[in-house]
């Protein structure tokens, strides 16, 4: 047997993989990263609009296909992830978003484990940030995580802002402080005006100790089990095979679709289901790659009678405007993430806990399989079902390796899912008629003036309902006993010893916002298991507003 070269292996080098690497270094462990994709050094990965250009390109993005969706007419929207250094950090739209307090509480109850409530996450979130506006109880100066005010929002944004105050929303200056309803522009992981990814945040930092071994280009296809523990990981580098053996653990952190796929590649998932594709069973996990959940954005497109938004500020003379701002004082519209406004709330009352995160957009946008609009100045309205009760499945399409999975996320199949999106569109209309967005207005392309009943607003949500990128939850943790939990509360692998889950599989509830920053803080939760580093001590929210209980969907 090859003598083991590393403490430990991280599979994938994306959001959780470089921090987990970086605390397992900084512990003056030795650390092997592998990432599939390529390295970060694109420059339009650091400029913060950039992304936009790359969401495209498959050497930088996974396209996974879902299966024909049933609750939307049998389409296959793609559910595109980021494939690259940094996985989404490096891809991602940027906004700093933590989700409600009662996100976290319900982890904590699903898994009868009180360090996964919010006053217990608090301190991770707060420790790990460096806020360029605000430090207070919620928020923390100093970190390697930067956060910052976007340089530059859009006349179309500001008015969004401005209108949804009008229709009735609260003006909110910090979605991740005392409450997250009302309407604002978002904070950002940029600083300077450019992105702050988990590379630069965490993985650079700390690949100048030495110890981290950062090997991209190379997929990994299952875990070495021997005598039921890991001892390392099988790959590929292109059409060459290899083994890389550690002393310690493998963690995975591939991300919520990945994950699972290696794990089911390695023996561990529903034994079945691994029998009929020819893999043997080693450990018979029913929860590996179900509970899949996403979050889903349904449009309403407009278009806007002048020049407004960033609608042709990529070509020609702006583009040269734009790049020449950029570089010289790192302002201007390339310091924007694109997604610069949002709003949060419930639609059936406007007073109560949001139930929809809306995205305002200042152009058309709509993804890379949905390109019948002519690409104009416009506006897009986005309402993305805050905690989705629709839930999924990833599973094998055969046991090669390089064959993407079979990923079902079953949009839509709950109806309150639906539901919720109909009630945004509806809002999202109401904010485009109110000033000062309405003077801006031409005419609404989707779902379209005269598309006015439930009945033609759901039929407009199963046409274009896209993803919002956020997979979640497919190797969820649970207490100890819950037969369909993949790891435990300290995510380890049940069944296997020697194996952490550290990304967005070990999830069990979707948060209700953006998931990077959640993703972040079970990292570092991972690497503080993995350590037995002492757990930090729980924030005092004692004279805040009691966190509201939510349901947990089934
Ligand atoms: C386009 C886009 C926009 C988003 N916008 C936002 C946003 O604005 N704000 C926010 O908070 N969140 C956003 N997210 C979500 C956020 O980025 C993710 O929740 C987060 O990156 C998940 O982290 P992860 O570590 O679980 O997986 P990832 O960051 O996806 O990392 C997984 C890594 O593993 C690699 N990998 C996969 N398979 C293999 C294999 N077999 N071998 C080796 N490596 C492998 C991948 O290439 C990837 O680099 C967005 C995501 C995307 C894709």
């Amino acid at each position: 047997m090859a003598a083991p070269t590393y403490d430990y292996i991280v599979v994938g080098g994306g959001t959780s993989g470089c921090l987990v690497a970086a605390r397992l270094a900084e512990a003056r462990h030795t650390v092997l990263v592998l990432e599939a994709g390529p390295d970060d050094r694109n420059p339009l990965i650091r400029m913060p609009a950039g992304f936009v250009k790359l969401l495209g390109v498959e050497r930088y993005m996974w396209f996974y296909k879902s299966v024909p969706q049933e609750h939307l007419g049998g389409r296959t929207p793609i559910v595109p992830q980021g494939r690259v250094l940094g996985g989404g950090s490096s891809v991602n739209a940027m906004v700093y978003m933590r989700g409600q307090p009662a996100d976290y509480d319900l982890w904590a109850s699903q898994t009868d484990d009180d360090q996964w409530n919010y006053a217990s996450l608090l301190p991770y979130f707060t420790d790990m940030e460096d806020n360029e506006r605000l430090n207070d109880r919620y928020h923390g100066v100093g970190g390697p995580w930067k956060v910052s005010d976007l340089r530059h929002v859009s006349e179309l944004s500001r008015a969004f802002v401005l209108a949804a105050q009008g229709n009735g929303l609260p003006h909110n200056g910090d979605f991740n402080g005392e409450s997250q309803r009302g309407v604002g522009t978002y904070q950002v992981n940029t600083r300077d005006g450019r992105r702050c990814s988990a590379v630069d945040a965490f993985l650079r930092p700390a690949m100048r100790t030495g110890r981290v071994t950062v090997r991209t280009g190379v997929l990994a296809h299952s875990v070495i089990i021997e005598k039921g523990r890991a001892v390392g990981v099988r790959y590929s580098e292109g059409d060459k095979l290899g083994e890389a053996r550690c002393g310690a653990e493998v963690v995975m952190a591939a991300g919520a679709i990945a994950t699972p796929k290696i794990l089911m590649l390695s023996g561990i998932g529903p034994a079945d289901h691994l029998r009929a594709h020819g893999v043997s069973p080693v450990v018979d996990l029913p929860g590996v790659g179900a509970n899949l959940q996403d979050h889903t954005e349904t449009p309403v497109v407009a278009l806007c009678n002048g020049p407004y938004g960033y609608y042709g500020h990529d070509r020609g003379w702006r583009q040269m405007r734009n790049g020449m701002e950029y570089l010289l004082n790192r302002t201007g519209p390339v310091t924007s993430n694109g997604v610069e406004a949002g709003a949060f709330f419930d639609p059936d009352d406007l007073s109560a806990t949001p139930k929809i995160q809306q995205f305002c957009v200042p152009t058309v946008y709509l993804d890379k399989d949905h390109t019948d609009q002519k690409a104009s100045y416009g506006i897009t309205l986005n309402s993305c079902v805050a905690r989705p009760r629709s839930r999924g499945t990833v599973r094998l399409a055969s046991a090669a390796p390089d064959n993407q999975p079979l990923v079902d996320p079953n949009y839509l199949a709950d109806p309150e899912d639906l539901r919720l999106s109909i009630g945004g569109i509806r809002r999202a209309r109401e904010i485009l008629a109110q000033e000062p967005l309405r003077s801006m207005i031409a005419s609404e392309v989707f779902p379209g003036p005269d598309k006015t009943s439930d009945e033609d607003l759901a039929a407009h949500a199963r046409r274009f309902v896209k993803t919002v990128y956020h997979p979640v939850g497919t190797c969820r943790m649970g207490r100890e006993g819950d037969p369909d939990a993949v790891v435990s509360t300290r995510l380890t692998l049940k069944g296997v010893e020697g194996v952490r889950i550290a990304d967005a599989s070990v999830i069990p509830t979707i948060i209700s916002g953006n998931t990077n920053a959640a993703v972040l803080v079970v990292a570092d939760k991972a690497a503080e298991f993995i350590l037995g580093r002492p757990r930090k001590t729980p924030a005092d929210l004692s004279s805040t507003q009691p966190s509201q209980p939510v349901a947990a969907a089934v």
